[in-house]
C-alpha cells in the first residue's frame, strides 16, 4: 500500500512529483501505465466530463462513481478525491461522513479540499481521524463566485502574505501536500521552501515540487479556452472528429462496413433455406 510518506521523501530528495488528474477507467489506465505519481480525481469532471461551466455543480454520489472507476483503472496508484462544493462547510460530521465515503467506498487514498480560514479545523479533524488531506491555495475554483472568475491570485503585498499564512496553516492543521493554483511564480518559490510538505503547482512555475495538470489539457481534447498555464502535449480532439466524420462519411456513401468486417454463412446452408423450397 502507498502512503503519503513517498511524497514527504521526493521533496527531501527534490524529486519532482508528476500529478495529473484522472477521471475514469481508461483515462486512470493510461495514466498509471505512464507512471505518474498521482491521480487527482478531480472536481474539474464538473467541467471536462459533465459539461457544467464551473464546478460548483457537483454532487459526492459524481466523486465516488468517477473514484471507483479510476481505481479500477489504476489499482497501484495513489488517487486523492476533490471533496466538492460544500462537502466539508456544513457540519464537521457531515466532512467526516464524506470523506469516510471518499476511503471506504469509491478506494481513494486521500481528500483534497479548497481553501484555509474555516476549513483549517476541517483539515485537523480529518487529519486526526487518519484521513490524509491536501490542501488547495490561490485560485480556488469552487469559490469562482466569490472571486469572480479565474484569475491569478497574490499578485500583491497583502495577498501574498495572506496566501503564505495560510499555507503554514495548513501545513500546521496535518495536511500531507498542498496545491497551489494560479500565483506568481516567486510565492511558489516562498511557500514551496517554508513548507516541509510537498507543494504541487498548477500554473504556479517550476519552483513548486511537483505539478499537476487536468488529464484533457495534457491531451488536448475538448477545451475550448486555454489557460495559459497548460500545454497540450497532443491533439486529441481532432483525432477524434476526424475519425467520427469519416464514419459518417462511409456509413451515408455505404463504405462501411466492407467484407471483412462481414460474416458470411456457407452457400450450402443458404440453398437449403426453408428445406431448399425457396
Ligand atoms: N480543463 C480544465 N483545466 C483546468 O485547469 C481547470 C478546469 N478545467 N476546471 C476547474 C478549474 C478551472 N481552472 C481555470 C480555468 C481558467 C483559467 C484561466 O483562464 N486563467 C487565466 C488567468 C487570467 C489572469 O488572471 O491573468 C489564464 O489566461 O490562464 C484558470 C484556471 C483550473 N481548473
Ligand atoms: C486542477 C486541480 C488542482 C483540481 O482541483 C481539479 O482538477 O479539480
Ligand atoms: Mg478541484
Amino acid at each position: 500500500m502507498k502512503t503519503t510518506k513517498i511524497f514527504h521523501t521526493m521533496k527531501e530528495n527534490k524529486e519532482a512529483i508528476a500529478m495529473m488528474t484522472a477521471y475514469d477507467y481508461p483515462s486512470a489506465k493510461l495514466t498509471e501505465e505512464a507512471g505518474i505519481d498521482m491521480i487527482l480525481v478531480g472536481d474539474s469532471v464538473g467541467m471536462t466530463v459533465l459539461g457544467y461551466d464551473s464546478t460548483v455543480p457537483v454532487t459526492m454520489d459524481d466523486m465516488v462513481l468517477h473514484t471507483k472507476a479510476v481505481r479500477r483503472g489504476a489499482p497501484d496508484t495513489f488517487t486523492v478525491t476533490d471533496l466538492p462544493f460544500m462537502a466539508y462547510h456544513i457540519s464537521e460530521q457531515e466532512t467526516m461522513k464524506h470523506a469516510a465515503r471518499l476511503l471506504q467506498e469509491a478506494g481513494a487514498q486521500a481528500v483534497k479540499l479548497e481553501g484555509a480560514g474555516d476549513v483549517i479545523p476541517q483539515i485537523s479533524r480529518l487529519t486526526g481521524a487518519g484521513v490524509p488531506v491536501m490542501a488547495h491555495l490561490g485560485l480556488t475554483p469552487q469559490s469562482v463566485g466569490v472571486l469572480g472568475g479565474y484569475k491569478v491570485q497574490g499578485k500583491g503585498r497583502k495577498e501574498a502574505e495572506q496566501l503564505i499564512l495560510d499555507a503554514k496553516a495548513i501545513e500546521e492543521a496535518g495536511a500531507f501536500s498542498l496545491v497551489l493554483e494560479c500565483v506568481p511564480k516567486q510565492l511558489t518559490a516562498i511557500i514551496s521552501k517554508e513548507l516541509s510538505i510537498p507543494v504541487i503547482g498548477i500554473g504556479a512555475g517550476k519552483e513548486a515540487d511537483g505539478q499537476v495538470l487536468v488529464y484533457h489539457d495534457v491531451i488536448g481534447y475538448g477545451s475550448e479556452h486555454l489557460p495559459k498555464f497548460v500545454k497540450p502535449y497532443a491533439n486529441v480532439q481532432e483525432t477524434i472528429s476526424r475519425a467520427i466524420s469519416q464514419y459518417v462519411t462511409e456509413v451515408k456513401e455505404v463504405r462501411f462496413p466492407e467484407d471483412r468486417h462481414t460474416f458470411t454463412m456457407k452457400e450450402e446452408e443458404l440453398n437449403h433455406l426453408y428445406g431448399g423450397k425457396t
